[in-house]
């Protein structure tokens, strides 16, 4: 481990020598983050809550449009209610302009909260246009003159997630534009924290992951600078090669990202947040709220529309599933830690349940049924019934059977009746999808948590509520309850009301099934007794039988009458 000059910066000389609090010693030389070590800010703001450590701040959130982004957003407008203002990067997407964009981001259900406590809580959030891919991040020198002079907080979430994204654009928006926002806050005259958020897979080439940053892969400058000149083509045959052990570039990225953040250290005070995979929210603002189709929440609503009956999965494997409040709980509270306790060095944040409050895929397997069962979604395909298996002969079995056989049978249907097939078009992107997944659902990772227990430790007991990420009072059977019904109310936008009439159409399904099997029962059998005299033996054999059976059985009850 090497110290890291800190005290060189200017900006850092009021930073002192703290107490440890973890250690771990995996990392090279000179690119961990660990042992950990914190040390008290100026006297009297080390005891600030959080919300009065955010009163009168200026806080810049890049991805603040996207999923986690919107929830940070929100928390800080309800339980920071003094922040002076959020300054957003946005960029016009889709045919809307930017303030389109936000107008329709702030009419959210997610933000009825706010809305009942603040009416007025649109005045705190200034959008600056942005668009993260562009030199300069694309914002005028106005807003760049304005975001200097007032900034305390960053928070950068802006990312692609897309696990099949090419890497020159992975790296573009995933490293470059990091790179950018960072030389940005070189420039913030009055920044007190900068927070990454990472991911908890940025390193799953290794099985036990500490809260250090550690080695690129390559380095992130090189590999800048030989992609420039390369065609698409051909950064397309190397990428296998670069990305190595890891399953796609979306994680290869985040690994590099870490570490350009990470070498600004001496510059000003960083935070890393590493969540594992991100799923609706446990309790606020509401349980359940989802938004989105990315990881498990595709899948879930996949198998409660019948559609998904079979995936590769371990079912005693992990399923490292953090609930979105959790996440941004601990992002708010890392921003008041990073930034009144001023760390030497990053401090990395695991921000995973998997250590502390385990649970299976067979059991949100198991979990995530019995819940579609009770609350169907509307129009199911099938009922839902989905299996894993880690078995790949066992999951092409009944791919064949349950995936590919009823969407040709549908699609016939659909052909016959004038209609447009779909039903294969939709299982080929599904399989698309579940196969980019199930590298994450097929084994289980460990993640060092210290710093996570330490932050808790460094919050009042008011704090450690508000701002509540232990997960060891984690219910998870009634959590993918609500999951599970998030993503009828929030993804699908399904209306509860209609829930009897979607339980009505499982029961039409299921007579459907017992009446088609019943059928392909008789006709096999027919087949099988017209071509076989054994097969008609056994036949007459059993109805003789049943007919004995019946013969005694009145006998028996005309004796006793
Ligand atoms: C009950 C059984 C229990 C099962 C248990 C097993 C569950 C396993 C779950 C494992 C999750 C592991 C996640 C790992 C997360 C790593 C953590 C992170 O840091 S990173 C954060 C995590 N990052 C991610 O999760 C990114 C993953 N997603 C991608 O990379 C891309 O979306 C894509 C490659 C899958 C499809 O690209 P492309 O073909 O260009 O198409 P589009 O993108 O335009 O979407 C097309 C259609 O598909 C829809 N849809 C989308 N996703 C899913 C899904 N998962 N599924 C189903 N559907 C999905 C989408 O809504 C759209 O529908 P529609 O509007 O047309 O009707
Ligand atoms: N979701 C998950 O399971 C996990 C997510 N993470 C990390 O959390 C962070 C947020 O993820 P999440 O909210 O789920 O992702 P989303 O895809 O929902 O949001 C991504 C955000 O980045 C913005 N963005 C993307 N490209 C650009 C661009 N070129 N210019 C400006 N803004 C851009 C998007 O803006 P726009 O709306 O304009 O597209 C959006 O606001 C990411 O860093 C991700 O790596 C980590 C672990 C798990």
């Amino acid at each position: 481990m090497k110290r890291l000059n800190a005290d060189h910066n200017p900006r850092n000389k009021d930073r002192c020598e703290g107490q440890e609090l973890s250690r771990s010693g995996e990392a090279a030389p000179g690119t961990q983050t660990g042992p950990t070590e914190v040390c008290r800010g100026p006297a009297g703001s080390s005891m600030a809550s959080v919300a009065e450590y955010y009163a009168g701040k200026s806080v810049l959130i890049t991805g603040a449009t996207g999923f986690m982004g919107k929830v940070l957003v929100e928390k800080l407008l309800r339980s920071c209610p003094e922040v002076k203002a959020l300054y957003i990067l946005v960029r016009p997407k889709a045919g809307q302009s930017m303030q389109q964009r936000v107008n329709d981001m702030m009419k959210c259900k997610l933000f009825d909260r706010v809305r009942e406590d603040n009416p007025d809580f649109h005045q705190k959030i200034v959008a600056i246009s942005s668009e993260l891919t562009q030199p300069g991040l694309a914002i005028s020198s106005q807003d760049v003159a304005t975001l200097t002079a007032c900034i305390n907080v960053v928070f950068h979430c802006a990312a692609t997630i897309r696990f099949d994204e090419p890497l020159k654009h992975a790296l573009q928006l995933n490293v470059i534009a990091t790179q950018q926002l960072l030389g940005l806050a070189q420039q913030m005259h009055h920044l007190e924290a900068f927070i990454h958020v990472s991911t908890a897979y940025a390193n799953c080439n290794r099985k036990h992951i500490d809260e250090v940053v550690y080695p690129p892969p390559v380095e992130p400058k090189k590999l800048i600078e030989s992609l420039e000149w390369m065609d698409d083509g051909m950064v397309r045959d190397i990428t296998p090669r670069l990305i190595g052990e890891r399953p796609n570039t979306y994680t290869y990225t985040k690994a590099l990202a870490e570490y350009v953040v990470q070498q600004e250290q001496d510059k000003f005070s960083i935070g890393i947040i590493r969540p594992s995979i991100v799923g609706a929210s446990w309790q606020e603002p509401f349980p359940g709220w989802i938004d989105n189709f990315n990881g498990p929440s595709g899948v879930f609503i996949a198998a409660g529309k019948g559609i998904l009956r079979t995936m590769r999965a371990n079912n005693d494997a992990v399923a490292d599933l953090i609930p979105v409040d959790v996440v941004i709980n601990l992002t708010v509270a890392a921003g008041w830690y990073t930034a009144v306790h001023r760390p030497k060095t990053a401090l990395v944040y695991n921000c995973t349940t998997g250590g502390i409050n385990p649970f299976h895929w067979g059991e949100i397997e198991h979990h995530v049924m019995s819940s579609f069962k009770r609350n169907p979604l509307d129009q199911a395909f099938r009922r839902p019934n989905a299996n894993i298996t880690s078995n790949y002969l066992i999951n092409q079995y009944w791919i064949l059977v349950s995936h590919k056989f009823p969407a040709f049978i549908y699609d016939l249907f659909l052909r016959l009746s004038g209609q447009k097939p779909q039903m294969m078009r939709i299982f080929n992107r599904l399989h698309k999808a579940i196969g980019l997944l199930e590298y994450f659902s097929s084994q289980d990772w460990e993640w060092g948590s210290e710093n996570i227990s330490m932050l808790m430790g460094q919050l009042t007991p008011e704090d450690r509520k508000i701002f509540n990420f232990d997960v060891r009072q984690l219910n998870w059977p009634e959590y993918i309850e609500n999951y599970c019904l998030g993503t009828k109310k929030y993804v699908l936008n399904e209306d509860m009301s209609d829930i009897p009439a979607a339980r009505q159409h499982l029961r039409k399904l299921r007579n459907i099934r017992y009446t088609f099997n019943t059928l392909l029962v008789v006709f096999i059998w027919r087949v099988f007794i017209a071509r076989s005299q054994m097969a008609r033996n056994i036949w007459y054999f059993v109805v003789s039988l049943c007919f004995k059976f019946l013969s005694y059985f009145r006998a028996s009850s005309t004796l006793t009458n």
